[in-house]
């Protein structure tokens, strides 16, 4: 088996540490970043109690009945506010879809901020009073952590600490609420059905709470899958797309999937909540000059972070 550096970090050493143990948050999360993609974080700011709610409330979701989660899909909403049903996310690549359904909810602007306009409304679970309140909660507490892993990068990168903070101030983030259903008779599912078939993510950063059940992988750079195993309450967080663009590539947007379980296991669900941080769509994912030079070319086109979503959107089925 091929080695990875998939460190556990603890946040507080960042958020309230000396110097020195900031510093070396920085270099730690920075190394990890470019070398596989992926770290886990601890003291996140989630307490056990939010994610044990969290859960709860998302089986409830997905054991609404069939027609009420039907009447939260709306198809102008391209996936990016309620719900998704089976069978409509397929990986860019993969002809067979994901056997998931899924929820997602979007930013809340509070401030004034004209960017709210850009954004559709948040859809109300009305059959249960705590989903929304629980995952608004769960999404500001996501959205700061992932602000401080953002600083440790900047830092890392020689950038000011604070380089991000107006790119994704009211940024275009999304809560994720995965089911990956139950397959009752695993002989009938074409050959190459998967949970989530291998792909990249596309925003900057993602924060993906510990999920009920094994079965995410990441490729590593030997072609090999390494299974990622999260401690108890553990944030796993890994870079996209958009921050592998704006590194021109230092820091990499690994690909990782998440494969069916052993066919006994196949009838059960398995539940995860990624928590994909999008910059505002005006950010600028032309690589920092710092990241190019004789031996490393520039590899991507100048794009803006709206305009690049809406290719993948495209990509992935979600948007026509
Ligand atoms: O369910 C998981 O563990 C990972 C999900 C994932 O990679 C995604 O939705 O992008
Ligand atoms: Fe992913």
């Amino acid at each position: 088996m091929s080695k990875v550096n998939i460190p556990r970090l603890d946040l507080n050493t960042y958020v309230n540490g000396t110097p020195e143990q900031r510093k070396q948050f920085s270099d730690d999360i920075g190394k990890a970043f470019n070398e596989t993609g992926f770290v886990t974080i601890t003291n996140h700011g989630l307490s056990k109690q939010l994610i044990d709610d969290l859960y709860s409330q998302v089986k409830e979701l997905f054991a609404l009945p069939e027609e009420v989660k039907l009447s939260y899909e709306k198809v102008e909403l391209a996936g990016q506010r309620g719900y998704t049903s089976k069978g409509k996310e397929t990986a860019k690549g993969f002809k067979v879809p994901d056997l998931k359904e899924f929820w997602q909810i979007g930013q809340t602007v509070t401030d004034g901020d004209p960017v709210k306009d850009e954004y559709p409304e948040n859809l109300q679970v009305t059959q249960l009073p705590r989903f929304n309140p629980t995952t608004y909660e769960i999404y500001k507490k996501l959205e700061a952590a992932g602000s401080q892993v953002l600083k440790a990068i900047a830092v890392y990168l020689d950038l000011p600490e604070d380089y991000f903070d107006d790119k994704i101030h009211n940024g275009n983030s999304i809560l994720r609420c995965l089911h990956y259903f139950p397959i009752e008779d695993p002989d009938a599912l074409p050959p190459d059905a998967v949970r989530a078939g291998a792909h990249e993510d596309i925003n900057l950063i993602t924060l993906l709470i510990g999920a009920s059940a094994d079965g995410l992988e990441v490729l590593t750079r030997d072609g090999d899958w390494f299974a990622i195993k999260a401690e108890g309450e553990d944030v796993v967080v890994n870079v996209g797309d958009m921050l592998q663009r704006l590194t021109n590539g230092k820091l990499k947007s690994t690909t990782h999937r998440v494969v069916n379980p052993p066919r006994e296991m196949m009838k059960y669900s398995r539940y995860s909540v990624p928590f994909f941080l999008h910059p505002r769509s005006e950010m600028d994912l032309t690589s920092l000059d710092s990241t190019i030079d004789a031996e490393h070319p520039k590899l991507y086109s100048d794009i803006t972070a709206g305009d690049y979503l809406d290719e993948r959107l495209r990509e992935i089925g979600l948007k026509k």
